[in-house]
């Protein structure tokens, strides 16, 4: 294999000078190769962040306010409250909707669920991410302790049909398919919930939290009913402008970039990480939507277009402010086709 080629701040110089502004001047670089992304509305000015106040109030003193998809007692406000506490959750329909609460500045951060450790990744959100110009400024991990509730009097044996969000249902499979209840997928957990109660349904039940069974004056009739008792959801919180990444504590970097077809090229993106002991954590692919690339023959002797054109996330274990880091993207950015750094954030090290 080829070596690493001579790099900057690698043994002096350079490095020596790296920090938060080479960091963030770096991010920024590879912000704007991305494909599908929406033009950054001018009014949205840089206003760097500092990892300090990534997780405090507002600037002006006011309570930060986070956009959550669902609605209350929902897994993600619980994951806003433990990213921010003392925060005001705001609930939105839908994913969509958080994101555009914080592109027009009506709230701070949105909360995103991005992968379970159960059901996998959640595919869509990966999507938003790309379609929006957030960026990622932390992360949470969430024990989801999932309940079937049902209103008052109804028993196990009275629900024919349960109701809950996708990833929930999937989480419980097992038990759901042992009680033999029919699946209906809805918004969120919490929604599922305040439907079985405002519609006094007698033969449907909810999987949702137990705080959602308090706030709709549900009865629990069974708890911890996911297939897995370590049920973690990871969730990704974003803001409109980055970070400043610092090298003070364990950082994680996410980014997405594409590749030209061809042998080993998947394996030459990853080892520019693998020369520079960068640990990566997560690994992801998406198909290159909206878009059908050619090949350079296909006009004349009628070849098929090319479908399978992916997106691949990465996660890796290091701060965009660690020369490593830069390094890694500066060589990937030689040979991808398109590279965006979605954010440098600390990992959440919290015991979950
Ligand atoms: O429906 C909710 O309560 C959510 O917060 C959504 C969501 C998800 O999208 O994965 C979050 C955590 C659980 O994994 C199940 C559902």
């Amino acid at each position: 294999m080829a070596a690493a080629p001579k790099e900057e701040g690698e043994g002096g110089g350079i490095g020596a000078r790296n920090g938060a502004s080479r960091a963030l001047e770096l991010s920024r670089a590879f912000e704007g190769s991305g494909g599908e992304n929406v033009q950054r509305d001018a009014q949205l000015l840089p206003r760097p962040l500092s990892s300090i106040q990534s997780s405090n109030p507002s600037s002006d003193g006011s309570r930060l306010r986070v956009a959550y998809q669902g609605v209350r007692g929902a897994y993600s406000e619980s994951a806003a409250e433990k990213a921010y506490p003392n925060c005001e959750a705001v609930p939105c329909e839908q994913f969509d909707t958080a994101f555009q609460a914080v592109e027009k500045w009506l709230v701070d951060r949105a909360v995103l669920p991005i992968e379970n450790s159960l059901g996998g990744s959640i595919h869509r959100n990966y999507d938003l991410l790309i379609r929006h110009r957030l960026h990622i400024v932390g992360e949470v991990k969430l024990a989801v302790k999932h309940c079937l509730l049902a209103n008052h009097g109804v028993e196990i044996g009275d629900l024919r049909r349960v109701l809950s969000h996708p990833q929930a249902l999937a989480q419980c499979e097992h038990t759901l398919t042992k009680m033999g209840l029919v699946r209906e997928e809805v918004d969120d957990t919490a929604g599922a919930a305040k439907h079985v109660a405002f519609h006094n349904l007698k033969d449907a039940g909810a999987v949702a939290s137990a705080a959602a069974a308090k706030i709709y004056d549900l009865n629990i009739l069974a708890r911890d009913i996911q297939d897995d008792s370590d049920n973690v959801t990871r969730f990704l919180m974003l803001a409109r402008e980055p970070i400043i990444p610092g090298t003070d504590k364990p950082f994680k970097t996410s980014i997405v970039f594409s590749l030209e077809e061809g042998p080993g090229v998947l394996f030459k993106a990853l080892a520019v990480f693998a020369l520079r002991q960068v640990n990566l954590t997560k690994i992801e692919s998406r198909p290159l939507r909206k878009q059908t690339v050619r090949t350079p023959d296909d006009s004349s002797n009628g070849a098929p277009n090319r479908y399978f054109d992916y997106h691949f996330y990465v996660d890796f274990e290091a701060s965009m402010a660690d020369v490593n880091a830069q390094n890694a993207l500066r060589h990937l950015n030689e040979f991808a086709t398109s590279l965006r750094v979605l954010g440098s954030y600390p990992v959440d090290t919290s015991m979950i």
